[in-house]
């Protein structure tokens, strides 16, 4: 077989790990020259040096990332053709939760964008997960599986590379054929929306033969029903208006019940991976969230580069293609394209025993998922793609592996499938397919194979971001902790890197610590750094200027933009003092059995007014949120000290000289907090701050100034 793909070496690899060395001697001088003061330590100080012990902390188990990043390459035209059959059968999974917050218009477009892959359909089963339950959903999948009729012939005879009908359309002035697909996809769209805002579906839409479906759904709630699997195209029998065969659609809602765990999403990957395995099960998987739709017609096979690779085969687990985001504003003000984890630190995680499972844009190799790669050759393959899916047989036994039953007093999500135990079950399903010897690759081409939506308003970001840091920690603190139980399973660096991850929202400890002590000290004349005509100053500059500085080289050789990193470093700040100190919270309740976490979906829904700011590059604060108070508190802490500071130094230069770290510290807050000032005292539309959250700011200040005052 002909070489499918290379890879080298980043080539800033050894300027990395020079720069660890100076760094590791800087972080020991620095936390020796913490020791030295200790005996005169106020609680300012100490408190200081815990900060800095945790930054330490965090920038060693960092540097696995940085060790050995590797940059790969495919050769996909190489592949045998598609008439030779050697494509293997491609199961894609797609999930979907709700049709209030993922509108199904959407999401039906993710999975035409699936169905239209340049892939043998005979071969290709797309399959939809509605943990919804929703008769809204499988209403626009029967919609979908119509229009795919026409849609697939039209973009494979006019080689369209985005086939998700949603993208294509838009911001696209459409003639010809195009338009009259348009036409098409918008009296489909109408369909849907209408339906979705009726919320529930009219039998008058639906021929006589699926009424009956229908009607079943009126005994359903949401939370308590049956399993529910539904073909609606089965590629032995349905063709497109082109004459050739559709690919595989089915419909699946698994049982719920009140009294049975259902494991979130995990647990619909597991029902989907069962139900696949019963109808078509191909041994090559896809999955995808709803949101997150495929832009490039040829991504299946750049995979199996990957998965087709004799030597790769044995251990290899799954390929992940980074998330991309669409329509993100020109700053990018909420950090959403999340740079440093693609592809900072998938590629460094590649150069080890290969990046993380990240929930979307993935092909697994099946077997992967049912044991350790030594154990696999137990695996029976067999595929089933030439058993009629709609046969009673068939659908009796998917309905059976759909039901809540079917898991009890097997090892489903501990030793088999996705994992559960964890609301980032993509983290905690890759982590542990890596600690049972399974390998994987980051495959990043130049044109995104998958595309998404980001939040689009700070709250929707945050609460996201919530959701992370509490499974993560979930993960951190399970007996499967990385440092422990990671650096033995899988090896000393992957271990590191895994607990880096999962240990994400540790920075809310310093980040509060330097956006609040150094202030306070500040407000009351107390010098807590060296001055700047110490000979330590450098020291303190020196790891500031190179920690950014490294950051800003990496995103920006990532493809960034000025800009954009500055917003990227900005939410790292927010997020340090309002996601990350929230989710540590939820963390910590939970374990205390003070609240059970749950998995917050994020709102896909287009809501006018949040995207009107969003384009303009506004901040949307809007709900008076305490997420919102602790930052707002901070905010006005730091720009009450830094006028203060910048009076006394005017006033006496050797207060400059004393104060200038702080003074500098202070700076940097504000600097960053300027969206946030804007949003409390300078704006009127929707997404202002809302006033009780300035207000309590205020008071919180306030109170911190004078109880500070015993403690600075
Ligand atoms: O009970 C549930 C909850 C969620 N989902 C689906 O899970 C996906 C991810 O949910 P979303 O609200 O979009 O979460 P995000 O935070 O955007 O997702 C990121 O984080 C998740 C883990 O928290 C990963 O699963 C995702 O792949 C990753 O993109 C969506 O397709 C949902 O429909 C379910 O199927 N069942
Ligand atoms: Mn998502």
């Amino acid at each position: 077989m002909a070489v499918l793909h290379s890879h080298h070496i980043h080539p800033r690899a050894m300027l990395n790990r020079l720069h660890f060395f100076f760094y590791s001697a800087a972080i020991i001088a620095l936390l020796h020259r913490h020791i030295a003061v200790i005996s005169l330590a106020t609680m300012s100080s100490l408190l200081l040096f815990l900060a800095d012990l945790t930054l330490a902390f965090m920038w060693l188990l960092s540097q696995g990332f940085r060790w050995r990043p590797i940059l790969r390459r495919e050769f996909p035209h190489l592949l045998p053709q598609e008439t030779d059959h050697h494509l293997p059968p491609l199961d894609v999974f797609i999930c979907t939760a709700d049709p209030i917050k993922e509108p199904p218009e959407s999401v039906v477009s993710t999975a035409l964008s699936a169905m239209a892959f340049d892939y043998p359909s005979d071969r290709l089963s797309v399959y939809v997960s509605d943990d919804g339950c929703s008769d809204l959903t499988l209403f626009s999948f029967m919609e979908a599986a119509k229009f795919a009729r026409y849609w697939l012939p039209f973009c494979k005879k006019n080689s369209v590379m985005e086939r998700s009908p949603e993208a294509f359309f838009e911001n696209r002035n459409t003639v010809g054929e195009a338009g009259e697909m348009k036409v098409l996809f918008e009296g489909l769209r109408e369909r849907v929306k209408a339906v979705v805002k009726r919320g529930y579906v009219d039998l008058n839409l639906v021929d006589s033969s699926e009424e009956e479906i229908f009607l079943k759904w009126k005994k359903f709630t949401h939370r308590d029903h049956p399993s529910h699997i539904q073909v609606l195209c089965e590629s032995t029998k349905d063709r497109d208006i082109a004459g050739h065969p559709l690919p595989n659609l089915i419909y699946m809602s698994r049982e719920k019940r009140p009294a049975s765990p259902h494991h979130f999403k995990a647990g619909a990957l597991n029902a989907l991976l069962r139900v696949s395995e019963v109808m078509t099960n191909a041994p090559v998987l896809l999955t995808l969230d709803c949101d997150m739709h495929a832009n490039d017609p040829g991504s299946p096979q750049r995979a199996l580069c990957y998965l087709l690779d004799p030597d790769l085969v044995p251990n290899l687990a799954f390929v992940q293609f980074p998330q991309k985001y669409q329509r993100l504003n020109a700053d990018d003000i909420y950090g959403g394209e999340l740079r440093w984890i693609f592809p900072i630190a998938s590629r460094g995680l590649d150069g080890q025993h290969g990046a993380n499972f990240v929930g979307t844009g993935c092909f697994f190799s099946r077997r992967s998922l049912y044991g350790p790669p030594s154990a696999a050759t137990a695996f029976y393959y067999e595929s089933k793609s030439r058993s009629f899916l709609r046969s009673e047989s068939v659908l009796q036994k998917a309905h059976d592996v759909a039901s809540c039953r079917y898991e009890h007093g097997q090892d489903w999500g501990y030793q088999i499938g996705f994992r559960y135990g964890s609301l980032v079950e993509d983290f905690y399903t890759g982590y542990q397919l890596h600690c049972e010897g399974w390998r994987s690759v980051f495959c990043n081409p130049d044109r995104p194979a998958f595309l998404g939506a980001a939040p689009r308003s700070l709250y929707d970001s945050l609460v996201q971001n919530r959701r992370w840091v509490l499974g993560l920690y979930e993960v951190a603190f399970s007996s499967y902790c990385p440092l422990l139980y990671g650096t033995r399973k899988a090896s000393l660096i992957m271990g590191l890197c895994y607990m880096r991850y999962a240990l994400w929202a540790v920075w809310c400890f310093p980040i509060t610590v330097y956006a609040l002590f150094p202030q306070l000290a500040l407000f009351y004349d107390k010098p807590l750094f060296a001055k700047v005509s110490d000979p330590w100053f450098f020291l303190y500059a020196y790891l500031f200027l190179a920690s950014y500085g490294q950051d800003f080289i990496e995103f920006m050789e990532a493809g960034g933009v000025i800009r954009r990193w500055w917003s990227d470093q900005r939410m790292w700040l927010i997020r340090g003092i309002t996601s990350s100190a929230f989710g540590t919270l939820d963390f910590i309740l939970s374990k205390i059995g003070a609240s059970s976490p749950g998995f917050n979906l994020t709102s896909k829904a287009n809501d006018e007014e949040v995207n009107t700011l969003y384009d303009k590059g506004k901040f949307f604060f809007g709900t008076s949120s305490p997420l919102f108070i602790f930052m707002g508190t901070i905010a006005i802490i730091n720009l009450t000290s830094f006028i203060l500071g910048i009076v006394k130094a005017l006033r006496s230069i050797g207060a400059l000289d004393e104060m200038f770290i702080q003074l500098l510290s202070c700076g940097f807050v504000v600097t960053n907090m300027v969206p946030v000032y804007e949003a409390m005292f300078f704006r009127n539309d929707i997404g202002r701050m809302p006033r009780s959250v300035t207000n309590a700011s205020i008071l919180f200040t306030i109170t911190f100034f004078c109880v500070g005052r015993m403690i600075s």
